[in-house]
């Protein structure tokens, strides 16, 4: 991280104040200007051609990334040195698709063997059940239905993936995701599956997640049931993924149907472990390897690319640009493609788990603001939800536009209308309509022109995806998983741990006991949860 984070609103100050006597209308219409602000890397291509930036700025804030030390900072990663310094950990997702890559592997010779190992012991697994051989590796023999039971990390990954990649999916089994606490979920599941061909893989890194071991008991009792109590037969049911192997056996599922993940690998980074064995069920070993290789690319590219042509260090630009330069709270994400209809949520974790810190790994204040607010949803849809306040409300939101170039389907009438319509969005947004414009369309009438005005002048990313493939979501994954990378290196915080999340669990468990009425030596709540509490028992049938 840089010794000395300097304050980005002061430092760029000269450029903000430049560009606002600048509207988009004007800045795209330079086209020297739009050949810097376009890039690609394999099947994407990066327009920031839409955001609020010159060619100066622009400079600025690249010369600010590499006076940052960034490379040696993304080569340490790679390498493996403990860089989740409060959990004295490294992070070494990448090296868990390094067998895609171009590059050499930095990382430690030991960990790529486990890795390799495990990918052969998933391929081995993967190939059993789509050949219908499972019940040699002590599997159901029948296997209709994949459940995934996790949370956040465990669940999110895989559950973007194999929606995104729905047109690669295998017939031979239905894949299922339960994440929620919230009973409904687990009870609609029972209710439409057959226990007797239900496969589980139960998904957490530290085994203890509440949700995660509150619907593996449901569903355990569920196929108990169907097996009379036969304890050995359940756990032919059961798979696991965990870097607890001991809590996962006792838990009830056999040490050789157990999963490795790792402490190098956090849970919004891993996708690419054995936590996308769901994936691979669903779209076959090959299918698997391709999004790591896409990641792998994606890598390359990260480490090979200087910063005016690398995706993930323009990105992290940008989102300096927009959140402490500019001062936006939020970006929307609107991915142009129902496929893609879970990245906002999984982007969500990634950004704000990693980046939503106040406090360097010094203890200090962090001093400007870090990671904005994510949020969206999938367009067109969206067009007809909250587009309104985007184009005339009083927030600017910036957007990260995201399009298929050629779809999975034939029916390219619809996609042409998809892809005019992100287009449009964008450059709506940014050029707008003037009172004049307004006017000419309604010329008698001021107060209508005034109100069907458009500022123009807001902010979108435009990231075109050549098709919706394993390779192109993998490098989609990545090219985010760098963009957080650098914008912790940037902000001087750590991306990789995650503290925030303690305190609401540990609370949770005290009130369980209370909310079911049960003496217990907890401290006492406070008023407000115990009024709550007192409310929700009394109305309790
Ligand atoms: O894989 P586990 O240990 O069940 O944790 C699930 C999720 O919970 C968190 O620890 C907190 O939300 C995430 O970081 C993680 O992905």
């Amino acid at each position: 991280m840089p010794a000395n984070v300097p304050t980005y609103a002061s430092l760029f100050a000269d450029h903000a104040r430049r560009l606002s006597q600048s509207h988009l209308r004007t800045l795209i219409a330079d086209p020297a200007r739009g050949a810097r602000l376009r890039h690609r890397a394999g099947p994407l291509l990066l327009d920031l051609s839409r955001q609020k930036l010159d060619v100066p700025a622009l400079d600025a804030l690249g010369a600010q990334l590499d006076a940052s030390g960034w490379q040696a900072a993304r080569d340490a990663m790679f390498a493996g040195d403990p860089i989740n310094t409060s959990e004295g950990r490294a992070v070494l997702h990448t090296a868990l698709r390094a067998g895609g890559s171009s590059l050499p592997s930095p990382a430690p010779s030991e960990a790529q063997r486990e890795i390799e190992a495990t990918l052969a012991r998933m391929g081995e697994l993967v190939d059993a059940v789509h050949d219908g051989r499972q019940e040699a590796l002590g599997l159901p023999g029948t296997v209709t239905d994949i459940v995934n039971i996790g949370i956040g990390g465990s669940d999110l990954g895989p559950r973007l993936a194999v929606a995104a990649l729905a047109p690669f999916r295998t017939p031979k089994v239905r894949s299922h995701f339960l994440t929620n606490v919230d009973g409904q979920a687990a009870y609609d599941l029972i209710n439409r599956l057959d226990p007797r061909t239900t496969l589980v893989v139960m998904v957490s890194k530290t085994f203890t997640t509440q949700e995660t071991l509150l619907n593996g008991n449901v569903l355990r009792g569920w196929i108990s049931e169907a097996c009379n109590g036969d304890e050995r037969a359940v756990a032919r049911h059961f798979l696991a993924v965990s870097a607890n192997t001991e809590v996962a056996g006792s838990w009830g599922v056999p040490l050789r149907q157990i999963f490795p993940m790792w402490d190098f690998v956090g849970g919004r980074y891993s996708l690419w472990s054995a936590v996308g064995l769901s994936l691979a069920l669903a779209i076959g070993m090959q299918g698997f390897r391709a999004v790591l290789a896409g990641g792998a690319h994606m890598d390359d590219h990260f480490r090979s690319a200087p910063w005016q042509q690398n995706l993930p260090a323009l990105l992290a630009l940008t989102e300096i640009w927009n959140r402490d330069v500019l001062g936006y709270p939020t970006r929307a994400v609107v991915p142009y493609a129902d496929l893609l209809g879970d990245l906002p949520s999984y982007l969500q974790q990634l950004e704000m788990e990693s980046l939503g810190k106040s406090v360097t790994p010094q203890g200090a204040p962090v001093g400007q603001p870090t990671v904005p607010v994510v949020w969206g949803s999938v367009g067109t849809n969206a067009q007809h939800a909250y587009f309104q306040a985007l184009h005339q409300g009083t927030e600017v939101v910036p957007l990260d536009l995201i399009g298929i170039v050629n779809p999975a389907h034939p029916l390219h009438g619809n996609h042409d209308a998809l892809l005019s319509n992100l287009l449009a969005q964008a450059a709506a947004l940014a050029l707008g309509k003037t009172f004049d414009e307004a006017l000419a369309e309604s010329p008698a009438d001021r107060t209508l022109a005034a109100q069907r005005t458009f500022p123009g002048d807001r902010p979108s990313s435009v990231l075109l995806l050549d098709a919706l493939t394993p390779e192109s979501l993998g490098a989609l994954i990545a090219l985010y998983e760098h963009k957080v990378f650098l914008l912790g290196h940037l902000w001087g915080i750590n991306a990789f741990d995650q503290w925030g999340v303690e305190l609401g669990k540990s609370i949770a468990r005290q009130i369980l006991p209370a909310l079911r009425g049960e003496s217990s030596d907890v401290p006492p709540l406070d008023a407000a949860t115990s009024a709550s509490i007192g409310a929700i028992r009394e109305r309790r049938s």
